[in-house]
C-alpha cells in the first residue's frame, strides 16, 4: 500500500469594498491634533476594490484596472493593507496562530481620487483576514481599528449612507431606500488629501470651529427627489480642490451644460461626480461626456453595502 500525503488546500477569502461620495462635506477649523472637524454625509457607491487574503508567505500584490492611470502606490510595507494586517494581528489573543497570508488587491477605485479607495482596501483587508484567521472580531472593534487606520475606513466597513462627525470616523447609519445615480469622471492624476486640507486652511483662515450642518442633504435624501438632492449637495473642499486644479471647474460646467442635475468634486478630489435623474439619464450623460480628452467616464449608483465577503 502506498500512502500519499495530500498538500493542505490553500484557503482564501475575498472581500469587496465600495468607493464613497460625500453628499455633504462641512469642514471646520483644524483642532490641535491637526485634523479638521467634519459634518459629512457619506454614500457608498457601486465602484469597488476587492482584496483576496490567502494562505501564503505574506506578499502584497496590487493589480490595477486597465482604465485607471498607473498611480503611484506605496509598496508592500507602506501599503495601507499591510498596516491593516499588522493592526488586526496585534489584537489577536496571545498564542493565537496567525499563518502568514498573501494579499491581492484588485483596484478599480481611482487612486488618490477623493473616493476612499485606500480606505476600501484597508476595510476589505480587516474583514478578509478576520475571516481567514477565524478571529471573529466584533463590529465595534473592527470600526475602532478602522478609525485608527484612517478617518474614512469605518465608513468603508459600514457602507450604505451614514452621517459622519469627528474626523469623519464617528458614524450614524442613515435609512436610505432610494437608488441615486451618478456619473463618475476620474482624473489622470491624483490629488493629495492633506494638500487639499492645507489649501482650505490658506483660503479660509477664519473657517468656523463647527462645520456646516448637513441638514439640507438629510432632508433631501428623505424626500427621494433627485432635484432636491442636487440643490443640497455641498462640499467645502471643492473650492481648494478647484484652486489646485482649475480645469475641474470646466469639467463640472460641461457636465451641467450637458444636462447633469449637478456636478461636484468628490471629497478632496480630483474625481468629479454628476448626479443624474435615473440610470438611463446617467448612461446617456456618460456617453455624451466620453471622448478623446475624457476616455474614462463611469456610471455608478448608491447606496451599496460596505465591505463584504464574496
Ligand atoms: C477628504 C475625505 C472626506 O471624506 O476623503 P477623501 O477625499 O480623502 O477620500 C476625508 O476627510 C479624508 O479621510 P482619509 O483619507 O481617511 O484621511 P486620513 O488618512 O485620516 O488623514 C489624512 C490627512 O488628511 C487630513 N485630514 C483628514 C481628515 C480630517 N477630518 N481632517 C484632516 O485634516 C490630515 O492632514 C491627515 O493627515
Ligand atoms: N491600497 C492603497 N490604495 C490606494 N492608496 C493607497 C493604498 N495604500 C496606501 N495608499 C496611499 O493613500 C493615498 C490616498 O489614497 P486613496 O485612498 O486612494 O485616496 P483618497 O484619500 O483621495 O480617497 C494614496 O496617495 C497612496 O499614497
Amino acid at each position: 500500500m502506498t500512502l500519499s500525503i495530500q498538500p493542505e488546500e490553500q484557503r482564501s477569502v475575498t472581500v469587496r469594498a465600495p468607493a464613497k461620495i460625500n453628499l455633504h462635506l462641512g469642514v471646520g477649523r483644524p483642532t490641535s491634533d491637526g485634523f479638521h472637524p467634519l459634518d459629512t454625509v457619506f454614500q457608498a457607491v457601486g465602484l469597488y476594490d476587492d482584496v483576496r487574503a490567502s494562505d501564503g508567505d505574506g506578499s502584497v500584490t496590487v493589480e490595477t484596472a486597465s482604465y485607471l492611470p498607473l498611480g503611484v502606490l506605496p509598496d508592500h510595507a507602506d501599503n495601507i493593507v499591510s498596516h491593516a494586517a499588522r493592526l488586526l494581528a496585534a489584537t489577536a489573543a496571545e498564542g493565537t496562530e496567525l499563518p502568514p497570508a498573501d494579499l491581492l488587491v484588485e483596484k478599480r477605485i481611482p487612486v488618490a481620487g477623493g473616493m476612499a479607495g485606500g480606505s476600501a482596501d484597508a476595510a476589505a483587508t480587516l474583514v478578509a483576514l478576520d475571516r481567514l484567521w477565524d478571529l471573529d472580531t466584533s463590529d465595534e472593534v473592527l470600526l475602532d481599528l478602522g478609525g485608527r487606520l484612517g478617518s474614512d475606513v469605518p465608513f468603508s466597513l459600514l457602507g450604505g449612507t451614514a452621517h459622519g462627525t469627528g474626523r469623519g470616523e464617528l458614524l450614524q447609519a442613515l435609512p436610505d431606500g432610494h437608488t441615486w445615480w451618478w456619473v463618475v469622471v476620474p482624473s489622470p492624476e491624483g490629488l493629495s488629501t492633506p494638500s487639499v486640507y492645507r489649501r482650505f486652511d490658506e483660503m479660509f483662515p477664519d473657517a468656523p470651529e463647527s462645520p456646516a450642518s448637513s441638514h439640507a442633504v438629510l432632508s433631501a435624501l428623505s424626500s427621494r427627489v433627485p432635484d432636491r438632492l442636487a440643490a443640497a449637495l455641498h462640499n467645502d473642499l471643492e473650492a481648494p480642490a478647484l484652486d489646485l486644479r482649475p480645469e475641474l471647474g470646466d469639467l463640472i460646467a460641461r457636465g451641467e451644460a450637458d444636462g447633469a442635475l449637478r456636478g461636484m468634486v468628490s471629497g478632496s478630489g480630483p474625481t468629479v461626480v454628476f448626479l443624474c435623474e435615473n440610470g438611463d439619464h446617467a448612461r446617456a450623460l456618460a456617453d455624451g461626456l466620453q471622448d478623446d480628452d475624457l476616455p474614462v467616464v463611469l456610471v455608478a449608483n448608491g447606496p451599496v453595502s460596505g465591505a463584504h465577503v464574496l
